[in-house]
């Protein structure tokens, strides 16, 4: 067969039909995609040009297969080159404009998502932070088969100090509480966060419980050291009081069951005076 009615053949034939017809709707489909962009708000122009480049696209096509299978060669090459530069500029343009808004969305995003995270009063992780980071590092833990421990820290008698002393001034009792907890955890697997309240919570990745009842024992002194007037504490002055629980990670158990544990300990360090350390015995069947 002489090449030009093998390609007349091949054009014809419902292979190409199919190819042709499943890149048109390809395109139409793209074109509905962005004109769904549309809808977002700020992305209006620039995804109206990119629907409109993706129709004019489809456009072509739909002229060129009808021009080469169903009419044959038709003097309308002038429209399709028309069509052709249109969806370029219209293309280029919509992803000049579309590029900063991603970018900036990025950005946004990043921002978010870092405030999210962060307590604004402490400037710690906070709690959904910390359910992030707990699950990573107990997963890490039985992985690599190391310890790790949990140090609860919450402050003494705070609601009294609230009255007394305001919420004000209560705000920065917690702020320069969570700034020692930073400077004492800072060794690298450590992760210092702000529970909630005024509870925060140590997480002590590879680590024992005789380092972790260590840090926490440093922390209930650098705490106390602050000197901060508090009427009534027994000391005179704030206090925290800590509970330590250690465990060794294991897949199928919930992290959360050692955040309990700490709890605990925190609950008799409370119930044995306050401004102490606790650690936990026993508890998730593992040497605590
Ligand atoms: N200023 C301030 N107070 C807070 C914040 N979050 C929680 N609180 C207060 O912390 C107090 C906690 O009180 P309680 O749970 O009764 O505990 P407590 O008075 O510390 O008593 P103990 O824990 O038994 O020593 C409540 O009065 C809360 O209003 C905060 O972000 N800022």
């Amino acid at each position: 067969m002489p090449a030009p009615d093998l390609l007349e053949a091949l054009l014809h034939s419902p292979l190409i039909h199919w190819i042709l017809g499943l890149s048109l709707l390809a395109q139409l489909a793209a074109a509905a995609m962005a004109f769904r962009l549309t809808r977002i708000s700020g992305w209006y122009v620039p995804a109206l040009l990119m629907t409109l480049g993706l129709l004019a696209m489809a456009l072509r096509r739909a002229l060129g297969w009808y021009r080469l299978v169903v009419v044959g060669v038709l003097p309308i090459d002038l429209l399709s080159e028309a069509l052709g530069l249109f969806v370029s500029v219209a293309m280029w343009v919509g992803l000049w404009w579309f590029y900063p808004l991603l970018k900036s969305d990025r950005h946004h995003l990043k921002m978010l998502t870092a405030l999210a995270s962060v307590d604004a009063l402490t400037q710690l992780p906070n709690r959904r932070a910390l359910d992030i980071l707990l699950e990573y590092e107990w997963r890490r833990g039985a992985r690599d088969l190391h310890p790790l421990s949990i140090i609860m820290v919450d402050v003494d008698h705070f609601k009294a100090y609230n009255d007394a002393y305001g919420h004000t001034q209560g705000d920065n009792v917690l702020r320069q509480v969570g700034r020692v907890i930073r400077r004492l955890a800072r060794r690298a697997g450590d992760i210092p966060t702000r529970y909630g309240g005024e509870e925060f919570l140590i997480i002590h990745a590879h680590t024992p419980p005789e380092l972790a009842a260590r840090l926490a024992e440093r922390i209930r002194e650098g705490v106390e050291r602050l000197n901060i007037p508090h009427a009534s504490s027994a000391g005179g002055v704030v206090t925290v009081s800590l509970g330590v629980a250690t465990a060794l990670p294991m897949a199928d158990v919930n992290p959360k069951a050692l955040v309990d544990a700490a709890d605990v300990a925190l609950y008799r360090a409370k119930d044995g005076g306050r401004n102490q350390v606790v650690v936990a015995g026993g508890g998730l069947g593992l040497e605590i």
